[in-house]
C-alpha cells in the first residue's frame, strides 16, 4: 500500500510548490494528454522506486471562522485523518506566527508522525532558519527550499525511515484481477458492489487484516475469479454490503493503486464532473487498466443518451484506450459484458510482448512517420522490449530520443495499442539514448 503525504500549513508558505516537486518525476513518465487536467491536490509521486501519494491540503484553516466548517477545511480534516504522515510546512522568511501555533496544536493531537519542514530556507543558514520553530514542540525543524528542490530528498528519506518497508506486491495470478470500483458520491459503486457479489457466488470474506488498510472481496463469476478492492470498509448487513465510510478520495486513489483493473462508475442521470474527470486522470497516471462504466442507463431517455455520449467523447477523451459500457447496477443490466471488459483489460494490461514483434512494429512505425528532426539531428529508434506490466511498459532504444516530441510519443503508443490489441490499458513508452549520439552513426 502507497503510504500518503500529506502536507499541511498556512496559506503562501509553499505547499503547492512542494506538492509539485514531490509529484513531478512521476508525472514525467507519462506523455501529457490533451484534455486531461490534474487535480493538482491529489498526486502520485515517487522517488527511486518507493511510490508514494501526496495531497495538498490548500486552505486548511482549523479555526475556521464564526464557527462554521468550511467545506476545504472538512476534507483537510480528512486527509489528516488518513495520512501516514503530515509535513507540517512553515515559512523560514515570515518567521513564527500565531497560526502557525494553532495549527501546531492541532497536528500534535494527530496521532502520527508530523515532520516540521521550514521552507524558504534557501541561502539561509539552517541553524538559524529552524532556531524558532522549535518552540512548536514538533521535533528539530527540516529546513528545505521547494523552489529550488534543497532538502527534499533527504526530508522524502527520514519519512521513508520512519515508514514500514512495502511489502511485496500481491500475485495477482491466483485470484484473478483486482478489481476496484470507484466513482463520485451517489452514482452506485455500492448498488454495483451488491449486484456483484450476489450471495451465492460470495466465496469468502477476509476481515480487515493488521497489516493493510485495504482489505479484499474474492468473488466468483461465470467461473472466474476476482478480488474487489473494498474502499469504504463494506459490512454485510443481512444479504447486502453496505458501505461504512463516506466517500474518500484518499482511499479512492488508494484502491486505484492497489488495483489492477478499475471500474470507472459515472451516472448517466447527471452531467460529467470535474471529480469524475480527476478520478479518470488520477487511474490513467496511475496506469491501471479502466473500464467505464455508465450507470443508471435505465434511468435516462435516447436524447440524453446521445448527449452524454457525447459530453463523454469530449470531456473524458483521454480515456479513449477503455471500453464503456452502459449499465444499470440496480436491475443487473449489462454486468456480463461489464466482466468481460474486465477480463480484456485484465489480459491486455498483462500482455507479454515479443521484442522481434515490438521492434517490427516499431521498425514500421517510424518508416510510416518518421519522428521529427530537432536541431538538425532525428531522433533514431533501433529496438523496443518490455519493460513492465499494469501497466504495459515498451523501452525504445535509439540516440537523441529525448527530442521526440509528446505527439509523436503518442503516435507510438496508438501503434502499438492497436498492433498488440492491448485495449483496457494505458501504455507507457519510456526511452533510452545511447549518451552519445555520434557514437551510433550509420
Ligand atoms: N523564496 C522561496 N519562495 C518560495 C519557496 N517555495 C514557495 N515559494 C513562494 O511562496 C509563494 C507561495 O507558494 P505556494 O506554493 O503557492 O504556497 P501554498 O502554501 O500552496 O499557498 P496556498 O495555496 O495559499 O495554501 C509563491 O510565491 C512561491 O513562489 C521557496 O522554497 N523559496
Ligand atoms: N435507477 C437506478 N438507480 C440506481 C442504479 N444504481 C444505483 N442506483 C441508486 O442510486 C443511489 C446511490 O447508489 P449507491 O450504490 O449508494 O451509490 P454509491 O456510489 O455507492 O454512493 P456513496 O456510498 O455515497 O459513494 C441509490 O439510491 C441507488 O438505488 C441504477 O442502475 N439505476
Amino acid at each position: 500500500m502507497k503510504p500518503t503525504i500529506v502536507l499541511v500549513g498556512r496559506p503562501n508558505v509553499g505547499k503547492s510548490t512542494l506538492f509539485n516537486r514531490l509529484t513531478r518525476s512521476r508525472d514525467a513518465l507519462v506523455a501529457d494528454q490533451p484534455g486531461l487536467t490534474r487535480d493538482r491536490h491529489y498526486g502520485i509521486g515517487r522517488m527511486g522506486d518507493r511510490d508514494y501519494l501526496v495531497v495538498d491540503t490548500a486552505g486548511f484553516d482549523p479555526v475556521a471562522k464564526d464557527g462554521i466548517m468550511h467545506e476545504m477545511a472538512r476534507q483537510a480534516e480528512q486527509a489528516i485523518a488518513e495520512a501516514d504522515v503530515l509535513l507540517f510546512l512553515v515559512d523560514g522568511r515570515a518567521g513564527l506566527t500565531p497560526h502557525d501555533e494553532q495549527i501546531a496544536t492541532r497536528l500534535r493531537r494527530a496521532d502520527r508522525p508530523v515532520f516540521l519542514v521550514v521552507n524558504k530556507g534557501e541561502g539561509m543558514n539552517r541553524a538559524m532558519a529552524g532556531a524558532e520553530f522549535h518552540a512548536l514542540g514538533l521535533g528539530d525543524p527540516l529546513v528545505i527550499s521547494a523552489a529550488h528542490g534543497d532538502g527534499v530528498r533527504p526530508l522524502l528519506d527520514e519519512i521513508f525511515d520512519t515508514l514500514p518497508p512495502e511489502g511485496p506486491e500481491d500475485e495477482a495470478t491466483d485470484h484473478g484481477p483486482r478489481v476496484a470500483i470507484v466513482g463520485r458520491p451517489n452514482v452506485g459503486k455500492s448498488t454495483l458492489i451488491n449486484t456483484l457479489l450476489g450471495e451465492e457466488r460470495l466465496i469468502a470474506f477476509d476481515m480487515p487484516g493488521t497489516t493493510r488498510d485495504a482489505i479484499t472481496v474474492p468473488f466468483e463469476r461465470n467461473g472466474k475469479q476476482y478480488a474487489l478492492i473494498d474502499t469504504a470498509g463494506l459490512r454485510r448487513r443481512g444479504k447486502v454490503f453496505e458501505a461504512v465510510e463516506k466517500f474518500s478520495v484518499i482511499k479512492t486513489l488508494k484502491a486505484v493503486e492497489e488495483a489492477n483493473v478499475v471500474v470507472l462508475v459515472l451516472d448517466a442521470s447527471q452531467d460529467i464532473s470535474d471529480q469524475d474527470a480527476h478520478i479518470a486522470g488520477f487511474v490513467l497516471d496511475a496506469g491501471r487498466a479502466l473500464v467505464v462504466a455508465i450507470n443508471k442507463w435505465d434511468t435516462v431517455d435516447e436524447y440524453r443518451r446521445e448527449r452524454l455520449k457525447d459530453a463523454l467523447a469530449h470531456k473524458l477523451h483521454f480515456l479513449g484506450f477503455a471500453r464503456t459500457h452502459y449499465i444499470s447496477a440496480l436491475k443487473s443490466q449489462g454486468i456480463g459484458g461489464l466482466l468481460r471488459s474486465v477480463d480484456g483489460a485484465y489480459a491486455a494490461a498483462m500482455a507479454k510482448l515479443s521484442t522481434p514483434r515490438l521492434t517490427r512494429t516499431l521498425q514500421e512505425a517510424v518508416t510510416k512517420q518518421a519522428p521529427p528532426r530537432s536541431g538538425g539531428f532525428r531522433p533514431k529508434m533501433r529496438y523496443a522490449h518490455q519493460g513492465g506490466s499494469n501497466p504495459p511498459v515498451i523501452v525504445i532504444h535509439g540516440t537523441g530520443l529525448d527530442k521526440v516530441p509528446d505527439s509523436y510519443t503518442r503516435y507510438l503508443s496508438r501503434t502499438f495499442m492497436d498492433a498488440f490489441r492491448l485495449q483496457g490499458t494505458p501504455l507507457r513508452i519510456q526511452f533510452r539514448s545511447t549518451s552519445n549520439p555520434f557514437a551510433d552513426k550509420d
